[in-house]
């Protein structure tokens, strides 16, 4: 397993990219202000790597934060996402085009299917797969796929998907589907990695934090590092986007990376890949 060494450290993808293993997650960070301020102070603070998505709304303040801010775009590791309404092939093209103007860059360095859509997504896959060749984007990648999601979409692609981005945490682990993913050489990757903030009401964190003296959101996001996860908090909170990232002076050990699987529960708070349909 890849030793974790700091807030640049990456996870390497199969086409050779170099994807930094934490990220700044900017979902319900409002379009203006506040996602300006959090990607600047991100940026500011050592983070190289943002989530946004056309359908959370921000592209564009994603877009300003990351031309305000300290960092050259080259050394930012920026992610988008098509929406389920704009899957198929042309429509797939044109979506990452208005993405793209919304953040006022001329490349992703990955783009990723929000959720999966049956054969309708095999055709957004060959889009995608034509970005890649064109270069547009320097890496692509899945969303909310499951195994059975993968093997459908595997029997056709010339690509493997980079990256598959799943909802993870110590109540939803899904280590058969993390297995499968490393398997295929797709980098498994977290969201809502703090539970959408459910986490910090758990005892079991409580201790942890205390044992280790570190907060509950550095146990669990040291965690996901340790698992080989990418992972990517939100927050819009400066003082939280910095102690977030403050992971890289102590280690978990085997024993409690074993203690925060076995609390898996199958329980998600976001929705249900199998049921999820707009
Ligand atoms: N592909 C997909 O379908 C999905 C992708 N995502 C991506 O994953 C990212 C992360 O997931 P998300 O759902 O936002 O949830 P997270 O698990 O990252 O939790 C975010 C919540 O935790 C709070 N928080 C953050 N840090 C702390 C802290 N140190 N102490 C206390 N509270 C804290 C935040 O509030 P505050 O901002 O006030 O600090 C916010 O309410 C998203 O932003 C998005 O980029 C998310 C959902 C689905
Ligand atoms: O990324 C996302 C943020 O949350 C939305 C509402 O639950 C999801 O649809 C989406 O996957």
């Amino acid at each position: 397993m890849k030793k974790i060494t700091d807030l640049q450290g990456t996870f390497e993808l199969h086409n050779g990219v170099q994807m930094p293993y934490f990220g700044l997650g900017v979902y319900l960070s409002k379009d203006g202000n506040e996602v300006i301020h959090a990607v600047k102070e991100a940026l500011d603070h050592g983070y190289r790597h943002i989530d946004t998505a056309a359908i959370y709304n921000n592209e564009e303040g994603v877009g300003t934060g990351i031309k305000e801010g300290s960092v050259d775009r080259k050394d930012v590791f920026l992610v988008s996402k098509v929406w389920n309404t704009d899957q198929g092939y042309d429509s797939t093209l044109r979506a990452f085009e208005a993405s793209l103007e919304r953040l006022g860059t001329d490349y992703l360095d990955l783009y990723l299917i929000h959720w999966p859509k049956g054969d309708l997504s095999k055709e957004t896959w060959k889009a995608m797969e034509r970005l890649y060749k064109e270069k547009r984007v320097r890496s692509i990648g899945v969303s909310n796929f499951l195994q059975h999601h993968l093997e459908d979409l595997l029997t056709s692609v010339e690509i493997v998907p980079m990256v598959n981005q799943m909802e993870f945490h110590p109540y939803l682990v899904q280590q058969k589907l993390l297995d499968f993913c490393n398997a295929n050489h797709i980098q498994y990757e977290a969201w809502s990695p703090l539970m959408q903030g459910n986490i910090f009401d758990l005892d079991i964190m409580k201790d942890l934090a205390a044992k280790y003296n570190k907060t509950i959101a550095q146990i669990v996001l040291r965690w996901d590092l340790q698992k080989g996860v990418v992972t990517i908090p939100k927050s819009s909170k400066k003082e939280r986007i910095i102690a977030n990232a403050d992971l890289f002076d102590f280690e978990i050990s085997d024993e409690d990376v074993k203690l925060l699987d076995s609390l898996d529960r199958g329980k998600r708070f976001g929705p249900d890949p199998d049921n999820f349909n707009f």
